[in-house]
């Protein structure tokens, strides 16, 4: 190697590290998650998970089938209660204020931190009344204000042109992509923070998950953004930063740039090679 490309590429990794040095320090977390457990009935589906989530980025989980993905994320926003058999212990910090305590009331968590599903679930309703039904709700009664909302959601979910002429129609007669927009868009109208997808394009086709994989990179400038996906190709293009989980234990969690170049767990190593899973 010539001195001068020995050279670059050390100027380059030190930006790296300098770049990387300043996100650590400039990082606010929306959720701090301290050994977390949880069980269905007897059976413990998550060991002591701690993590810290941070704001404005996009947070990855990755893992085999059955190791804890989605009810780590649906205990974000406390949904997993709704299994009767649950039981939790540990600390979930959401903007410093602890989830678990009586106090906390869910449906304040569950109007900040929104849920987009695999299988995209709009409402047997207009595509307007779709977006319109989460502020209807909370109290939002006018036409005027309603048609703001509904525009603002749609654009924000990257579907306004595509559907604006076709507002009063049904969304079932979308596409499977545009579906999970709308119910994108229907996340966005109650105007959260955090939005856990939980593998939202594994019912879609590459078109509608490209396009999908593209306005999570736009969504994260305003919203933090947690998503479980199988691929971990998508893990590596969109996301900030990724936790492996394995058997209910979060394994390794790190910049998704070192988490795949240089894993620090053997089991992450195994993993993202392919060994198992
Ligand atoms: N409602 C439930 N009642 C009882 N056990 C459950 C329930 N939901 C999940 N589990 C169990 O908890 C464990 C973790 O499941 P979970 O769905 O969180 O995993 P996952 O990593 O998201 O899997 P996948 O990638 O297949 O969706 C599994 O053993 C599963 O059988």
């Amino acid at each position: 190697m010539t001195t001068i490309v020995k050279e670059r590429n050390r100027q380059k990794q030190e930006n790296r590290n300098l770049q990387k040095r300043g996100l650590d320090e400039t990082m606010n977390n929306v959720f701090e998650v301290k050994d977390l457990n949880l069980w269905y009935g007897n059976d413990q589906a998550l060991y002591e998970v701690s993590m810290d989530v941070p704001e404005n980025k996009v947070t990855a989980i990755i893992g085999p089938s059955g190791c804890g993905k989605s009810t780590y994320l649906k205990t974000l926003n406390r949904m997993v209660e709704m299994v009767p058999i649950v039981k939790t212990s540990g600390s979930i910090k959401y903007k410093g204020q602890e989830i678990f305590n009586g106090k906390y009331r869910v449906e304040d968590l569950r109007t900040k931190v929104g849920m987009v599903f695999q299988k995209p679930n709009p409402f047997p309703k207009s595509i307007y009344d779709n977006i319109a039904y989460g502020p209807r709700i909370h109290g939002i009664k006018k036409k005027a204000e309603l048609d703001k909302i509904v525009e603002k959601s749609l654009r924000g979910a990257a579907i306004w042109d595509e559907v604006k002429d076709r507002l009063n129609e049904n969304a079932f007669g979308l596409s499977g992509g545009q579906q999970q927009r709308i119910c994108i868009a229907r996340a966005l109208a109650i105007e959260p923070d955090v939005i856990l997808m939980d593998e939202p394009t594994s019912a879609l086709d590459p078109i509608s998950t490209a396009k999908v994989e593209d306005l999570v990179q736009e969504l994260k400038k305003n919203y933090s953004i947690i998503i479980v996906t199988h691929n971990m190709q998508q893990a590596a293009r969109i996301s900030d930063k990724t936790a492996f989980f394995l058997n209910g234990e979060m394994v390794e969690f790190a910049e998704t740039d070192d988490l795949f170049s240089n894993p620090k767990d053997k089991r992450t190593e195994d993993y993202i090679t392919g060994r198992f899973g």
